[in-house]
């Protein structure tokens, strides 16, 4: 398998080259050429396997002879050991016709895990076979940066530094981040927002001499392999409920628009996805570009869902590529403009858009409704990125179409929130209970890629 970037002017590469190189050097952000498919007999044989051997089927054709069978199957097994729950992703009813995918079975408890912890495991397998040294950076608003701090800790050819927003992540989150004491891990504050360490980290990858001379590497979502790891759930929740055979519909909370772009390569492949509604809360630029069809950015507020107060949606970019026809001219001139608050969207591509995806929004008091609303209903606790979804899911059901919303955190990373609305804090589980009695390391940094700069180069030891 081949993969390009969406700006179109950086080196065709192979499945590892991708993962191992992050944003393409043109600034973008990479592709499969090709998006392989999947025969309704071939998803119909799914039914009923473990969650590790559906990941083996749906990845082997992104991965291409990258890694040998053998090696992605050992990947994946490892990858997926420490999870707490058998299925790994299990699917519950909410309602009738109404279930909600649980994606907080990992080890920090948010569907970063399922990405975050298979990458873990082929970057080792790459960089044993280079013998190369890394230095990871990422950018994140709570989530993704105690995954990747938990896949890479402890390695000794990998330096790990996460930029979040300061102040702007639950207690939960930051401690996550800033508690574990291996020594290639650093856990950076920023004064600013998560799009600022969003901009920050693209800046830092646009240096190429700093980026060639730390051997830059990125796990964020504008990593392809993210993406792609999380196609896989949408496949063995489908098929439980009765895919190839029916439609079903999902509901994604949405903030960079990881989650929902690996629904749409799941629908791409051949799952019959109905409707793929992206939920956003009150920063809903998403929903906004949907409806008005006016793709402009502001600044994030904070937000009871915290991991979701994103303006600047990084994969959005892909879906756009897809959108424009692969035309990475295009796609580099809006880039361009957006950087100066955003562009129309031409009608074309708007209208592509608008046939895969539908969206709406949730406001802070229609979260907090929510999370009590689920638990008076059926007596389960969900966390608010999820009550987004459930609230924007309810407005979409269809009569005779499954609809599958997204859990993505634990409700215990959100204990403030989850208080907030039925008025009890959700226990830590057990791996987690004493968090708030370890010791934190965390270093503040300006919102300014020089400082940022300088605090690698002096802590690195990759
Ligand atoms: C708990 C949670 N839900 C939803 C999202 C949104 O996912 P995405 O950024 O892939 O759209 C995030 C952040 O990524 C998250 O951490
Ligand atoms: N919500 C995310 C933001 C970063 O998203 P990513 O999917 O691009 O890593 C987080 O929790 O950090």
């Amino acid at each position: 398998m081949r993969y390009v970037s969406t700006r179109g002017r950086a080196p065709v590469l192979n499945f590892e080259q991708a993962m191992m190189t992050g944003l393409a050097r043109d600034g973008g952000l990479y592709l499969p050429e090709t998006i392989p498919t999947l025969t309704p007999d071939q998803i119909a044989a799914l039914a009923g396997l473990p969650y590790e051997e559906v990941a083996l089927r749906v990845l082997t054709p992104f991965v291409g002879d990258s890694f040998t069978q053998d090696e992605l199957k050992g990947a994946i097994a490892r990858a997926y050991a420490g999870f707490d729950h058998v299925s790994r992703a299990p699917l519950i009813e909410l309602a009738p016709g109404h279930h909600l995918l649980e994606l907080f079975h990992g080890p920090t408890l948010a569907f970063k895990d399922f990405a975050m912890q298979l990458i873990g495991q082929l970057f080792q397998l790459a960089l044993a076979r280079s013998g190369d040294r890394v230095t990871i950076l990422g950018a994140t608003s709570g989530d993704t940066g105690s995954a990747a701090i938990e896949a890479f800790r402890g390695l000794t050819n990998v330096d790990v530094f996460i930029m979040y927003p300061h102040g702007r992540v639950s207690d939960v989150q930051r401690r996550q981040m800033s508690t574990p004491a291996d020594a290639n891990v650093h856990a950076l504050a920023v004064d600013g927002t998560f799009d600022d360490c969003q901009a920050r980290l693209k800046d830092l990858f646009n240096d190429h001499d700093f980026r060639d001379g730390v051997g830059l590497a990125g796990v964020n979502s504008i990593n392809w392999a993210r993406v792609m790891a999380q196609i896989v759930y949408y496949f063995t929740a489908a098929v439980s409920l009765g895919a190839p055979g029916r439609v079903i519909d999902f509901t994604v909370p949405t903030g960079n628009f990881g989650d929902i772009l690996a629904g749409y390569f799941a629908k791409a492949m051949g799952l019959p996805i109905g409707q793929l509604v992206i939920a956003t809360n009150q920063n809903d630029i998403l929903h906004r570009a949907l409806t008005t069809g006016e793709y402009r950015t502001g600044t994030a507020r904070p937000s009871i869902s915290p991991s979701m107060d994103i303006q600047v949606s990084s994969n959005f970019e892909r879906a756009l590529w897809l959108a424009y026809g692969r035309d990475g001219a295009a796609i580099s001139a809006l880039m361009d403009e957006l950087k100066s608050g955003g562009f129309p969207i031409s009608q074309g591509a708007l209208e592509q858009l608008r046939e895969i995806y539908v969206s709406g929004r949730a406001s802070e008091e229609e979260t907090t409704a929510m999370i009590a609303t689920i638990r008076a209903e059926t007596g389960q606790v969900i966390c608010p990125h999820t009550a987004v979804a459930v609230k924007v899911a309810r407005e979409h059901l269809r009569p005779g179409v499954p609809m599958i919303s997204l859990s993505t955190a634990h409700p215990a990373k959100f204990p403030d929130a989850v208080e907030g609305a039925v008025g009890i804090r959700p226990p830590l589980p057990p791996h987690m209970a004493d968090l708030f009695e370890r010791d934190e390391r965390i270093t503040r940094v300006a919102n300014d890629a020089e400082s940022i700069k300088s605090l690698i180069l002096a802590r690195r030891t990759a």
